[in-house]
């Protein structure tokens, strides 16, 4: 029998070194290789703090222009990945087709049987290009819309924002979404990266974990919780309710509210703080205040009755919704970010590895239990 006793959903437990991510999840600190995410929300790209968390250092001005060219050159797909997306139903869900495309994409990959940590920057690079370009491109799809080559002069932001409309985005558009990509890019051991490295532990390539890693994001407890907030939204307008009373009425049922809660964090979450800035902002801009007005109340009442703080999900809903984005791209778009903070931790798995294989207490028939025979059951 064993002797060890679980600590439930490993709460607290420290599972693996890492230099990457660095959270005080009392006093609300997250930091990217120590550098504050205030700061590289304020003045980093996205291109620069990918850099930022695979190569542990803020990039020179020669070494970000490469590296930037080298993301832009890497927008490219397979024909027959297109072909793959182009034969998949129309009703299936963005983060269906882009779990399953991933994988299909290493069967492309001139690198696939090499997980040296060289490769491994060579295959992070066209998957972080790709991911984006999959999420746009189905979305085309699914519309009956003329796919849109992707434009090598914009940024990751840019490029994407232009792939999903078909249109170039104004210079406001892009800044907002670069700053949400920025915000979403690590956060050190949650569920989806805890799996890639789960996943990248045994050795297996950097496809099949962050496969994996997209499946653990979908979940409405990780980062589901963003389509889950824009559902309730929809709901409360569509009923014509009070956003309170709609929301009290669901903690007395007990039921959770998304965009609430967080593992780590006893305090405002500090992605929350830019998010809902910029809800409120783009919101004014847009001339439509109302999701924003609507998820500030919930968030006052929430935090009134319940000492929880929005997390991460709950105003990137509003401001998602207010850029023109669909609902069922915003987990999509979570990973279009994330994958650059999987990729970075899939590579410091494999340069340092040990199996990843923890025990669990058994709960189970004491042994030995008897074996009945079948006839005398
Ligand atoms: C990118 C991200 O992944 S951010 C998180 C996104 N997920 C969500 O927004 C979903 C809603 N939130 C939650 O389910 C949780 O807060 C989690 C999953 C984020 C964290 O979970 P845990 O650390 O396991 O906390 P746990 O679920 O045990 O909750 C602790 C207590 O707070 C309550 N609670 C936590 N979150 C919420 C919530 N969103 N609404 C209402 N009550 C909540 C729980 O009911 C529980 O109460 P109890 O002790 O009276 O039973
Ligand atoms: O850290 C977590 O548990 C969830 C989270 O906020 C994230 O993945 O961004």
């Amino acid at each position: 029998m064993s002797t060890a006793v679980a600590t439930r959903g490993l709460e607290g437990i420290v599972a693996t070194t890492s230099s990457i991510c660095w959270i005080d999840g009392d006093a609300g600190v997250l930091s990217y290789r120590g550098i504050d995410i205030h700061e590289l929300a304020a003045k980093s790209t996205f291109e620069e703090t990918t850099y930022l968390l695979w190569f542990g250092m803020l990039p020179t001005a020669t070494q970000l222009a490469e590296f930037s060219k080298q993301l832009a050159e890497a927008r490219h797909l397979d024909p027959k990945v297109i072909d793959f997306l182009r034969s998949l139903p129309t009703t299936a869900t963005p983060m269906e087709v882009l779990r399953t495309s991933v994988s299909f994409l290493s069967i492309y990959d001139a690198d696939d049987a090499d997980s040296s940590h060289d490769a491994n920057v060579r295959k992070a690079t066209r998957l972080t290009s790709q991911v984006a370009m999959l999420v746009a491109l189905f979305d085309r799809i699914r519309k009956g819309l003329p796919v849109v080559e992707a434009d090598k002069t914009l940024t990751h932001a840019g490029n994407f924002l232009w792939m999903l409309t078909g249109t170039k985005p104004i210079e406001t558009a892009v800044q907002a979404f670069d700053t949400a990509l920025i915000l979403h890019a690590d956060h050190e051991l949650n569920a989806s990266t805890f799996a890639a490295r789960v996943i990248a532990a045994t050795l297996a390539d950097i496809h099949s974990a962050v496969t994996g890693a997209i499946g653990a994001l979908k979940g409405p407890l990780h980062g589901g919780a963003n389509e889950a907030v824009m559902r309730l939204l929809f709901a409360i307008d569509k009923a014509g309710a009070d956003p309170v009373e709609y929301v009290a009425d669901l903690l007395a049922k007990k039921v959770k509210v998304s965009g609430f809660g967080h593992r780590v964090y006893k305090t405002e979450d500090p992605r929350a703080t830019h998010l809902r800035r910029m809800s409120e902002s783009l919101g004014k801009a847009a001339g439509n205040p109302k999701w924003f007005e609507m998820s500030r109340k919930i968030e006052l009442y929430v935090k009134e009755q319940k000492k929880l703080n929005a997390n991460v999900d709950f105003y990137s809903a509003s401001t998602y919704t207010t850029l023109g984005i669909d609902i069922d791209l915003f987990t999509p778009i979570f990973a279009v970010s994330r994958i650059s903070g999987w990729a970075a931790h899939v590579i410091e798995q494999h340069d340092d590895n040990r199996l990843i294989r923890p025990r669990a207490d058994y709960t189970g028939p004491a042994y030995p239990a008897p074996y009945i025979p079948v006839e005398s059951r």
